[in-house]
């Protein structure tokens, strides 16, 4: 079986990654430092522990193990962190990706599949977002993710031919609770839900209920975690099948409000959601929602379990399941 290297396979949406490949036939190798990932959550193949910040570290694990490929998802991704601390969100995820792009074309890699974000888009409200969107971002995380996307466009030239997906909101679990999310501090709005409903903490704040949308509260374009990762292994074949570099907006089309996410938790877990209303969180655009089919039609990829019942469902059994 071809191996793959994955970094931050111990993370959310990375653990995910590797269940699909390896269901997909590969094996997936994790490269994480395990700064927010969880060594528990590696279970479909080899865990490298090692930090993208030391070049030796990526060329001992490409030489140990010859993947033929490399799917990036390693990343620090909080906005308000990277307000905070901007220097850090530069100099790890952008040197990160760095040495690891340069560390692959040594190795003689030529399929590179990367984790970009909706918030390099920045705050563009009443915009359709897709593929063509003018990117500018307002935050060093946007900004760091948008380097890095033309870090790669300036590495094709030299063979290395790539796949950039701008996530939306990802939410969900693997619909057999294997991996899910566990983040500390959480900061995602699915989980604090859940996390509220089930009185781990306290009640969920809503950040804004001014906002001109119907109900006040912001919009965003939800997609299954599955689904996602779905995706990814639909990008690395598209690769493998010596098809061009190119950019995909994984979303569906459809935008849920924060009051309209709380209400059908309320149905899927059959109780009420302990809730308060409070301010806008600063950084926060109003919409967020893809529009585009290009990953459906060019990929053939159909989120099919991006419904929200279905998302707060599995999420639902994640955490109610014994965790990591
Ligand atoms: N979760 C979302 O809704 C969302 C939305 C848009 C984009 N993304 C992007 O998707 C990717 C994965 O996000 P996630 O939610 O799974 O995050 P996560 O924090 O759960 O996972 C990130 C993983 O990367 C590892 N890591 C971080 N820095 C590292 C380094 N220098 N060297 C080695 N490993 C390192 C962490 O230990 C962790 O396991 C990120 O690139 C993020 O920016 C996520
Ligand atoms: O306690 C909370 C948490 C969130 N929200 C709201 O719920 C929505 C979703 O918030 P999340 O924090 O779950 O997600 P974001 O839309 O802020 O973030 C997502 O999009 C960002 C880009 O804008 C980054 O890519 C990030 O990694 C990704 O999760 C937002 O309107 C937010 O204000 C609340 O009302 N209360």
């Amino acid at each position: 079986m071809a191996n793959v290297l994955v970094t931050g396979g111990a993370g959310y949406i990375g653990a995910h990654a590797c269940k699909a490949l390896a269901q997909a036939g590969y094996t997936p190798v994790v490269f994480d430092n395990l700064s927010t990932g969880h060594r528990a959550a590696v279970k479909f193949g080899p865990l490298v522990v090692g930090d993208l910040m030391e070049r030796a570290a990526i060329d001992a694990a490409l030489a140990e193990y010859q993947p033929i490929a490399v799917m990036h998802f390693a990343a620090l991704s909080q906005v308000g962190e990277s307000m905070q601390d901007p220097a850090r969100y530069w100099r790890e995820n952008v040197m990160g990706a760095l040495n690891l792009i340069e560390a692959a074309l040594a190795a003689g890699i030529d399929k590179f599949i990367f984790s970009s974000t909706c918030a390099t888009y920045g705050d563009q409200d009443g915009v359709v977002l897709d593929e063509t969107t003018e990117q500018r971002p307002i935050n060093a995380y946007g900004g760091s993710k948008l380097a890095i996307e033309q870090m790669l466009r300036d590495f094709a030239p030299k063979g290395l031919n790539h796949v950039i997906f701008r996530y939306f909101n990802v939410a969900g679990a693997d619909p057999e609770a294997e991996v899910g999310e566990a983040h500390d501090p959480e900061t995602h709005l699915v989980p604090l839900i859940l996390q509220a409903v089930a009185g781990t903490r306290g009640a969920l704040t809503i950040f804004g209920t001014d906002y001109d949308t119907p109900d006040g509260t912001c919009i965003r374009d939800y997609v299954h975690v599955s689904d996602l990762v779905e995706a990814h292994v639909a990008g690395l074949e598209w690769l493998i099948a010596g098809k061009s570099s190119e950019v995909f907006c994984p979303g569906t089309g459809a935008g849920f409000s924060v009051r309209e996410v709380v209400a059908a938790a309320a149905s899927v877990t059959n109780g009420p959601v302990p809730m308060q209303e409070g301010p806008r969180r600063a950084g926060d655009a109003v919409r967020l929602v893809c529009g585009s089919d290009k990953a459906r039609t060019r990929l053939g990829w159909t989120p099919d379990r991006s419904t929200m019942p279905q998302m707060l469902r599995d999420a639902h059994r994640w955490h109610g399941s014994d965790g990591f």
